[in-house]
Formats: C-alpha cells, sequence, structure tokens
C-alpha cells in the first residue's frame, strides 16, 4: 500500500510545555484516519505540522513522498486542507471563490471548468452556485470548506472538524462524502464526536498529552478492551457514593468503578480478576438490598470507554 502521509518524531515545545512528544504517524492511500483526543492534547499543533504550516522542533513530515519543509510547494500540492471555522473572502459567491483557490492551485481552463463542475456536483453545491459565502448556511459553508479542500483532487485530504456545528443530516451527508472520495486518498479527520470515528474511519489514533496512546481500528480499540470480565449495572440513583457503598458487600472479589452518571442513574462497572459472577445472580442480590437497579448485563465497551481509559491514563 502506498504510504501518503508520513510523520516522523514530530516534536514541538511552546516555552516549557512540549505539546507534541515524538509522534509518527504514518498513513496510507485508502485509509480514513481518526485523530482524537481530549482538548490541548495536541492534534492540531500535529496537523499543523504535517501540512507545513508549523516547523517541528525536530522530526520530519512527508506528504505524497515529499518532505514538507525542504520541498513545501511539491508537498502542498499533493493536500487539501478544511481548517476549522469559515473560509474567508466571505463576500465572493461560492462560484468565484472556488475558481480562485483553483487558480491558485495550478488549475488551467478546460481542467478548471471541469473540476468546479465536479465539485457543484459532488459536494451538492449546485444550488448556492452564484450566492456569497456569507450568505450561506453554516452547512453550506462547510460544504464549500470542503470544495475549497478537494478542487485539485489532492491524494492527501487533512479536515479539521468537518461535522463541526452541522445538522444531524448535514453531518450523515458530510461523513457520505467523505466514505465516497476515500478509497483513493488518505484522510486525517480531527473530531471529538466519537460516533463520527465509527462511522466514517478505518483507523483511530488517539492522542494525549502530545503522545499517542493508542492507535488501531476501531473495532480493534474495542475489542482490546473487551475481555468479558466485566459487569455493568445502571442503578437509577444519582447518588454514587451511597450506590457503591451499598453495592460493594454485594459484589465481592470485584473492583467498582463508577463510569457515568446520567439522567439521574449511575453507571457502575464490576471488574473481575477471572469469569465473572452469573448476571442475574448479582441482579437479585442487588433488588433484595432495595437497590433501584435498572439494567444489570455483561459490559461491552464503547470507543467512548476506551477514549476515556486511554487518554485520562497518568503518562
Ligand atoms: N502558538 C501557541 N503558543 C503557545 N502554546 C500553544 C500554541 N499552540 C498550541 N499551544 C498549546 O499546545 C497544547 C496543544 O494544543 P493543540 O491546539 O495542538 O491541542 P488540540 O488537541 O488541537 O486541542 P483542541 O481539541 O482544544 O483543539 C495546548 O496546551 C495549547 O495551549
Amino acid at each position: 500500500m502506498t504510504t501518503l502521509v508520513a510523520a516522523r518524531g514530530l516534536k514541538k515545545r511552546f516555552g516549557d510545555m512540549t505539546a507534541v512528544d515524538d509522534v509518527s504517524l504514518s498513513v496510507s492511500r485508502g485509509e480514513v484516519v481518526g485523530f482524537l483526543g481530549p482538548n490541548g492534547a495536541g492534534k492540531s499543533t500535529t496537523m499543523k505540522m504535517i501540512t507545513g504550516f508549523l516547523e517541528p522542533d525536530t522530526g520530519t513530515a512527508e506528504v505524497g513522498g515529499h518532505d514538507v519543509w525542504r520541498d513545501p510547494a511539491a508537498a502542498k500540492a499533493k493536500l487539501g486542507y478544511l481548517p476549522e471555522g469559515a473560509p474567508a473572502y466571505g463576500d465572493m459567491p461560492v462560484a468565484d471563490f472556488l475558481s480562485f483557490v483553483g487558480k491558485m492551485r495550478g488549475l488551467r481552463k478546460a481542467e478548471l471548468t471541469n473540476r468546479l463542475a465536479e465539485m457543484a456536483e459532488r459536494v451538492r453545491l449546485t444550488e448556492v452556485w452564484s450566492r456569497p459565502i456569507e450568505a450561506l448556511s453554516k452547512g453550506y459553508r462547510r460544504r464549500v470548506g470542503i470544495a475549497q479542500a478537494l478542487i485539485h483532487d489532492p491524494d492527501v485530504l487533512i479536515l479539521d472538524e468537518p461535522t463541526d456545528g452541522l445538522d444531524p443530516n448535514q453531518k450523515h451527508e458530510m461523513r457520505n462524502l467523505i466514505r465516497e472520495i476515500a478509497p483513493n486518498k488518505s484522510i486525517i479527520v480531527s473530531t471529538h464526536i466519537l460516533e463520527e470515528v465509527e462511522a466514517v474511519c478505518s483507523r483511530a489514533v488517539i492522542i494525549a498529552s502530545g503522545k499517542i496512546v493508542a492507535d488501531a481500528t476501531p473495532r480493534d480499540l474495542v475489542g482490546s478492551k473487551d475481555d468479558g470480565r466485566a459487569i455493568q449495572i445502571r442503578i437509577g440513583s444519582p447518588e454514587e457514593a451511597s450506590v457503591i457503598e451499598k453495592i460493594k458487600p454485594l459484589a465481592e472479589g470485584a473492583e467498582l468503578e463508577v463510569m457515568e452518571r446520567m439522567n439521574g442513574s449511575t453507571r457502575v462497572l464490576l471488574r473481575y480478576n477471572d469469569k465473572p459472577e452469573d448476571t442475574h445472580a448479582i441482579e437479585t442480590r442487588l433488588k433484595s438490598a432495595d437497590l433501584p437497579v435498572e439494567d444489570v448485563g455483561i459490559y461491552r465497551p464503547r470507543l467512548e470507554d476506551v477514549f476515556r481509559d486511554v487518554t485520562t491514563r497518568i503518562h
């Protein structure tokens, strides 16, 4: 498989703070990588170094086989970038803006006309083609952002929060579009939305405190935490301390952990060293102790749980 993005040992400090600490990342053609991490983890700084907007202290980045610092023009020709927020030049009509970006990207005459037509159709912009960007809804503005990143048909696409602020229908369309264009490109999508990663990404890379802490398919990430040795209990009470106190003596041999509190319920995890005991037995015991049990079952982790687990450990 062709490697289209190759970052090696990227490091960036701001004053005393190490924002990105020895990050290496390779992305092959056809891969869609979800780049995840808590706020301040180093996602944007890493993406800026890969796109050539920020020089690393150490390390290198190649796009389409070209070093982004030694051969920036060749690297940038292979790259489309959707930054956060709306495209600039709000008073320009969509057609003029995309034509301008296309020309800047070196497209001429027939090729430019063809690419503009393809963008209008593929990114579904026909309806707003002659309208000024500032008069568009957020969803359409985001699509214009995608179209400007795609106009020169780059091999590599870097998308910063592409569905941020879109309504559920627009999110769905954006994900379809990413899936549609994915087979011939390498795509890195930074997002906080984990369901988006499960929907469109073939790989999830999680960064925390500047270091990569997980890199696998979403399914493998979840699978790695699924040893079938934990039981999940939902209790219809938000009082987590008293819930834990009451469960403790009824769940011998288990380590207790509060997973979340939501809508007046507390989700508690019972982790066992071996095969857990029967869920019905536990349920009966909890009910006889007058605990408002809503649900008891074998714990099947979600990507969200894995994310929390790998990003909250002390590094
Ligand atoms: N130009 C800068 N000067 C000083 N510190 C910076 C600069 N850019 C980023 N940082 C710091 O580097 C760290 C990583 O920031 P970065 O923006 O890469 O995180 P992020 O993962 O993209 O976060 P978010 O999800 O909030 O966008 C943060 O602590 C941030 O405050």
